[in-house]
């Protein structure tokens, strides 16, 4: 998705997917991956979700990438953190304890960025970039990531209902992506609610996905 949809729609507060408390899919979910404090999570397409602030409360030290520079500086702020901020290759790096957060382009996120990486969290990300995108952006998060496993928020419903983003990544989209990497389960299914609940009666669904050996 263009660089120019996103930061129109930060502009704009056209910022309907900014959830007002932590995703209940991430509390209840999150634990089944195994980290423990001082392991790293990485966000693709973070935003300025409570999800960060939910995570680094775990003791996990977290790393983010977003287009919107007001959006990761709001995270910072909201944490009562001072982040150092610095330039690396593209993008711009802003850091404090154990949040570090990238605004730029999740494509010019390199490994080296983002050093270990024990697991990712996908909340409205993968639904966020285009179909036709979709197996660049799979491929990439796994090259800068080491293939780690992961939590998959994603929704499903019918497409001609409504334009996306997010678009519907149903099950069998989840497993073409990543069933040559990972072993995919599907750990709950609920009811979506918001605009996507009301207008197409989508499922929201969380997926676990574990590193083939
Ligand atoms: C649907 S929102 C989800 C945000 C967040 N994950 C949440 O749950 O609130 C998608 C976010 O990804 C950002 N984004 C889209 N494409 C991106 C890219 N290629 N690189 C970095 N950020 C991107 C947008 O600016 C937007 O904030």
């Amino acid at each position: 998705m263009e660089q120019e949809f996103w930061q129109a729609r930060w502009r704009e507060n056209r910022t309907g997917f900014h959830e007002a408390a932590p995703n209940s899919l991430l509390t209840r979910h999150f634990p089944a991956l195994g980290l423990t404090a001082g392991q790293s999570v990485f966000v693709p397409l973070c935003g300025k979700a409570l999800d960060l602030d939910w995570l680094c409360a775990q003791g996990l030290r977290v790393t983010g990438v977003e287009f919107n520079e007001g959006a990761v500086g709001e995270v910072f702020a909201r944490q009562g953190l001072t982040p150092e901020i610095t330039r690396a290759q593209g993008l711009i790096r802003y850091q404090a304890g154990d949040l570090t957060l990238f605004a730029g382009d999740f494509f010019a996120v390199a490994a080296a960025h983002l050093g270990a990486v024990g697991a990712v969290y996908d909340r409205a990300a993968l639904v966020a970039v285009k179909p036709e995108e979709r197996a660049e952006y799979a491929a990439h998060l796994n090259r800068i990531t080491g293939t780690a496993k992961q939590l998959l928020i994603a929704f499903s419903y019918d497409q001609s209902l409504m334009d996306g983003p997010p678009f519907s990544v149903p099950g069998q989209a989840v497993e073409a992506l990543y069933r040559d990497t990972h072993t995919v389960t599907l750990a709950e299914e609920r009811a979506a609610d918001g605009r996507i609940g009301k207008l197409c009666n989508a499922q929201e669904q969380a997926w676990l996905l574990t590193p083939l050996t």
